[in-house]
């Protein structure tokens, strides 16, 4: 077996619960309540952001050019294609420049930025790309299986487009075959904390989708600063 056919077997049902969320049945069939999608495509502009300057950091770590050129053209790609993607979203969600401009991470896009943060600071390109992978192979496989499906929203329509297309395809197995080459040299140590941030990872895809779904927000509401009032 490989060393990505171990992790994704080791995720199995965390993947599984995320399959089964309300809000990826709710884009699939239809139901997701727009203000929770609105409230998602925020958090997530968010989440890209930060997720390009990770592969940034990949790029950096790399051991050989070739992997640092393709690592930066990834975290191009996230900052120009998927960002844009968020923006004719918000374009048509009617999303204002106020609203971005007072926009806060909820708690689950923050521990979620944060834990890439921390592979990106402290590990090595292995670690990086182990958590940096399930943001990538997740969404594949849940493109796969809504490709197809006809939501009456227009919106959800063009989501699944964008993750179940071949495009998307590509690149994930471009990361999936990287982190095979990478488990091949490393030592047994190196592969179990690779494991536990392609885990945590997973566990934070969840969240992320509860997080909208509730549209979460931080337990105890701000006084408004004085410096505004
Ligand atoms: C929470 C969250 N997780 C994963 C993705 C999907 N995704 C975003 S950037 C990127 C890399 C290349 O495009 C991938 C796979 C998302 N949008 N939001």
């Amino acid at each position: 077996m490989t060393f990505s056919q171990q992790l994704r077997q080791e995720v199995d049902t965390i993947w599984e619960a995320s399959f089964q969320h309300p809000f990826v049945k709710g884009i699939a069939d239809g139901s997701l309540s727009l203000k929770s999608f609105r409230y998602y495509v925020l958090q997530d502009s968010y989440y890209l952001s930060h997720f390009a300057r990770v592969q940034a950091f990949g790029a950096a770590k790399a051991p050989d050019l070739h992997t640092t050129a393709r690592l930066a053209v990834h975290a191009q790609g996230t900052a120009e294609a998927e960002l844009k993607l968020h923006a004719n979203f918000s374009k048509q969600l009617g999303i204002t420049e106020a609203e971005l401009a007072k926009f806060k991470p909820a708690p689950t896009a923050y521990a979620y930025t944060s834990h890439l943060y921390r592979a990106a600071c402290v590990g090595q390109l292995g670690d990086i790309i182990a958590a940096l992978l399930p943001c990538y192979w997740l969404y594949d496989e849940i493109g796969q299986r809504l490709k197809g499906m006809t939501p009456k929203e227009p919106i959800y329509q063009e989501w699944i487009a964008a993750y179940g297309g071949e495009w998307f395809h590509e690149k994930v197995m471009e990361q999936i075959n990287r982190i095979d080459e990478i488990a091949e040299k490393v030592t047994e140590s190196d592969r179990e904390r690779m494991s536990e941030l392609f885990v945590i990872s997973s566990q934070y895809e969840y969240s992320f989708w509860d997080m909208a779904y509730r549209q979460e927000e931080w337990p105890i509401e701000k006084q408004n600063s004085i410096i505004n009032s």
